[in-house]
């Protein structure tokens, strides 16, 4: 069993949606990074999204791009972002974790070498947003072979791409809100509904939704529909503005709270 799969299984048994925060590790560096994801868990997050930093993140908004753009100016490496999760796990944190990058990077680092790593690092999925279906095969196998489930976005634009990347989807489906970049909205695709049922009707996974979620109301929405939300900019955003307190000791622990209460918020 892959710790994805458990806990969709036993937040399912209890009625309630995952909460997916989603973070670029290394911002503002990989000590506080751990510290985040302590906080994350105790927060009520039910797994978490690590993010690993990229020069050109094509998808971002300018929140997620100015993360990135701190995080590399310390020059973060994919194997310090697979590190972050080791020394989550040692630190004790339980909840699953997503690894979240680019195709490039790791094609750079190479695919074997890429998933030896990950290996036993304590990470269940993998989200490589611009690796579509149709040049997967070997992400998808070599994951596979070391119990990562390579998780597949679709976007409301899909259409009838939504049951052949349904069919080949492991762990969950992400449903990509809106068209666009990532970023906080106040409205989402005109069709989100249907969308969300078509996704609904094409997979026995659990589906979540993400892009644009920043507010208690807009998590209750899509909890009925969803069997997950995720949350991404504004929970790096919240992190950006603490990131004066964390980088002063004497006030990290006010830091790591901005970002707790936000997301206790969230939870609801
Ligand atoms: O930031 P938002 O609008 O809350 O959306 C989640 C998003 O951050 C996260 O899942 C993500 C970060 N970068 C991405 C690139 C493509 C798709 C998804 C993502």
């Amino acid at each position: 069993m892959n710790l994805i799969d458990t806990a969709f299984a036993s937040l399912k048994a209890e009625g309630r949606t995952a909460l997916i925060p989603f973070l670029t590790m290394g911002d503002p560096d990989l000590k506080t990074s751990v510290d985040i994801i302590k906080t994350l868990e105790l927060a009520g997050a039910d797994m978490i999204e690590l993010g690993v930093p990229y020069s050109d993140p094509l998808a971002d908004g300018p929140v997620i791009q100015r993360a990135s753009e701190r995080a590399l100016t310390n020059s973060i490496t994919l194997k310090d972002c697979i590190h972050v999760a080791e020394k989550a796990r040692e630190a004790g944190v339980n909840i699953p974790f997503i690894l979240f990058t680019y195709y490039n990077p790791v094609f750079q680092f190479g695919l074997d070498a890429f998933f030896e790593l990950v290996q036993s690092k304590g990470i269940s999925g993998l989200i490589i947003p611009d690796l579509p279906i149709e040049e997967d095969e070997e992400v998808r196998q070599l994951a596979e072979a070391v119990n990562v489930h390579l998780i597949p976005l679709v976007a409301p634009t899909s259409k009838d791409r939504v049951v052949r990347i349904s069919r080949k989807a492991k762990g969950f489906v992400y449903c990509v809100s809106s068209l666009g970049v990532t970023g906080e909205r106040a409205d989402f695709h005109t069709s989100i509904n249907e969308f969300l049922a078509t996704v609904r009707e094409a997979t026995d996974l659990p589906i979540a939704v993400g892009f644009g979620i920043s507010s208690r109301e807009q998590v209750e929405r899509f909890e009925k529909q969803c069997d997950g939300v995720i949350v991404g900019s504004a929970i790096v955003r919240t992190i950006e503005d603490a990131i004066p307190l964390l980088q002063d000791e004497s006030k990290r622990e006010a830091g790591l709270k901005q970002i707790s209460d936000f997301v206790a918020k969230l939870k609801g």
